[in-house]
């Protein structure tokens, strides 16, 4: 299938102490860390395109837009649900929200530029 705008996934992670503000440096608590939600968030855009990419190619993160909106505790789930809306050319825009037992952690807006990856990492 080609890449269509609406496309969309929903994974879950458990908050360990890898996943912490202390763990990171982002911080000094034992809570699910900036760095840590922003990863979660990229890869779970990833996960929503992964099987309807063309052979032969990737994507690379080129921006993110984020707000950290609550602290979540260690051994917490987070939930974090990325939509595909909007695909302009090689560009490739989502939307995304993450959230814990308690309701909403974050919200992104995301853009991925489709590569070649053999062609992008002889140039580096
Ligand atoms: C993706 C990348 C190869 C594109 O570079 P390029 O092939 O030379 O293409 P351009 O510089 O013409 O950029 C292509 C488009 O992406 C946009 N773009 C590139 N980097 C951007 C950024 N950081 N933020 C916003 N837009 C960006 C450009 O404005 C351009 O938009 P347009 O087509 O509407 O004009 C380059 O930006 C890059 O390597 N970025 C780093 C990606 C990375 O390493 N991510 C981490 C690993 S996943």
């Amino acid at each position: 299938m080609a890449l269509v705008e609406g496309l969309s996934i929903t994974q879950t992670m458990t908050v360990t102490k890898k996943d912490t503000a202390i763990y990171h440096g982002s911080g000094k608590l034992e809570v699910y860390a900036t760095p840590a939600m922003v990863a979660f968030m990229e890869n779970t855009a990833v996960a929503c395109i992964d099987k309807d990419m063309a052979k032969g190619t990737d994507s690379v993160g080129i921006q993110i837009d984020t707000k950290h909106n609550k602290a979540t505790k260690l051994g917490a789930t987070v939930t974090c649900t990325a939509k595909l809306v909007k695909v302009d050319g090689k560009k490739l825009s989502f939307e995304i929200e993450a959230s814990d037992e308690g309701g909403n952690i974050g919200n992104a807006v995301h853009v991925r530029y489709i590569i070649d990856p053999v062609k992008f990492m002889s140039r580096l």
